[in-house]
């Protein structure tokens, strides 16, 4: 009788560095250190396209013509008031609610009221994920002003994408240099090929369950701090550090807790974030713009400690943290903002899911009791 021994398989915790499927949306190269969305380099979209145009570049595989764009941007600002159940269903939620979860439960409402939800033919989704894009910033201008204890302000047709966001959020169009930032970031945040909750929206896809169901799971899974909340935690270590003379030594003090540092450390780029540049150049045009040195000088000396303490390079999140206080939103509204954004790439993911579909179901090794019988 011979015994047959089985190797132990194979087990990759956080599925590193496993590569699950195809993707043709984006490109992420941590040797060269760079970002493609369909094949352009990030840097030169978010230096030369609106918001609209990569998002379209996203969903279709090429940027728009002048004609495509116009009739996208009409598409998309007639969309862009909250049904009145979704505005009624904001203002029922508690506002000890996290703002992620006014956003996840807002798109449940947006995906209800769609008699079209189970209709997950190409043509459908598109539609969906158009009236997702258009609608989530008034959904989340509208929580930031209720908090505050503000009216609604009614979107604009005659602006763009980023301009009506803000405009719907402070009820006045800011300088064209905080819109620009603000711009950047959108087109920085919006596709990253298989992070953590674009593969959660590829997941449920897999089920073939609808685009609604896959983007409110993204988004809980975005709302983690290893992930998008990230952005909101890079302001409260900000906080909690005070000023620029305290980074160092709050740094010693957290590493010596094992404590994770917001904003730094990244899966996939192990020498830094290919879109902080861009980022942190939109940062300094904030910072000269509110002659906000102090900020400039706590993010210097706290991303200068961290490298030479650790050798752990800033993400996108480090960066786009102070931006987005800066520009006036608060600090828990960072990652809907994230949310806005992704939710061009989870859609644009979940089209590509469909095309060639596979039920996503890895395989776990048993590692409990072995079997056993009652009495
Ligand atoms: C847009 C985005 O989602 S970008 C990511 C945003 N998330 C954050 O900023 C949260 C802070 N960062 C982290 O927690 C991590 O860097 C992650 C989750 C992003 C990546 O983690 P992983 O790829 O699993 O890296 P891993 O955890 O293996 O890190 C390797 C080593 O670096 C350390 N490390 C990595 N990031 C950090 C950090 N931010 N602070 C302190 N130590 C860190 C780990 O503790 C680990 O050390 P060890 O080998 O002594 O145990
Ligand atoms: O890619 C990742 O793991 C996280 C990230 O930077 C993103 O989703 O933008």
């Amino acid at each position: 009788m011979t015994t047959q021994t089985q190797a132990a398989p194979e087990i990759r915790k956080g599925l590193a560095g496993v590569v699950v499927d195809t993707t043709a949306i984006s490109k992420v190269n941590p040797e060269t250190n760079s970002l493609l969305y369909r094949g352009y380099p990030v840097q030169e979209l978010a230096a030369g396209c609106s918001f609209e145009e990569v998002a379209y570049l996203l969903w279709h595989g090429e940027l728009p013509t002048e004609v495509e764009l116009a009739a996208f941007q009409r598409d998309e600002r007639a969309q862009r008031e909250l049904a009145g159940n979704v505005r009624a269903t904001i203002d029922s939620l508690p506002k000890s609610a996290h703002p992620m979860d006014v956003v996840r439960t807002a798109v449940s409402v947006i995906g209800a009221n769609d008699p079209a939800t189970a209709d997950s033919s190409r043509s459908s989704n598109l539609a969906k994920s158009v009236r997702l894009f258009a609608q989530l910033p008034a959904v989340v201008a509208y929580d930031q002003r209720r908090r505050r204890g503000q009216e609604l302000v009614p979107a604009r047709e005659d602006l763009d994408y980023a301009e009506n966001f803000l405009w719907m959020t402070f009820g006045e169009v800011p300088a064209p240099v905080v819109v620009d930032a603000f711009r950047v970031s959108l087109i920085l945040y919006a596709e990253h090929s298989f992070n953590a909750s674009t593969f959660t929206a590829r997941v449920i896809t897999s089920t073939l369950a609808d685009l609604y169901s896959a983007v409110v799971g993204a988004i809980g899974a975005l709302k983690g701090p290893l992930h998008g909340g990230a952005n909101e935690a890079v302001m409260h270590v900000f906080d909690e550090i005070g000023s620029a003379d305290k980074a160092e030594a709050w740094l010693e003090q957290a590493l010596a807790e094992k404590r994770k540092i917001m904003g730094f450390g990244h899966r996939v780029y192990k020498n830094g974030d290919s879109r902080v540049p861009s980022m942190k150049a939109a940062l300094d045009t904030l910072v000269a713009h509110y002659d906000r040195p102090d900020l400039a000088a706590l993010y210097d000396n706290l991303e200068h400690a961290m490298v030479s303490r650790k050798n752990i390079q800033p993400n996108l999140d480090y960066p786009s943290g102070p931006a987005y206080h800066l520009m006036g939103f608060d600090t828990e509204i960072f990652t809907p903002l994230f949310v806005a954004s992704r939710v061009t790439g989870w859609t644009a993911h979940i089209m590509e899911q469909l095309e060639a579909n596979a039920l996503i179901r890895p395989l776990s090794a048993y590692n409990g009791p072995d079997e056993r019988h009652l009495a």
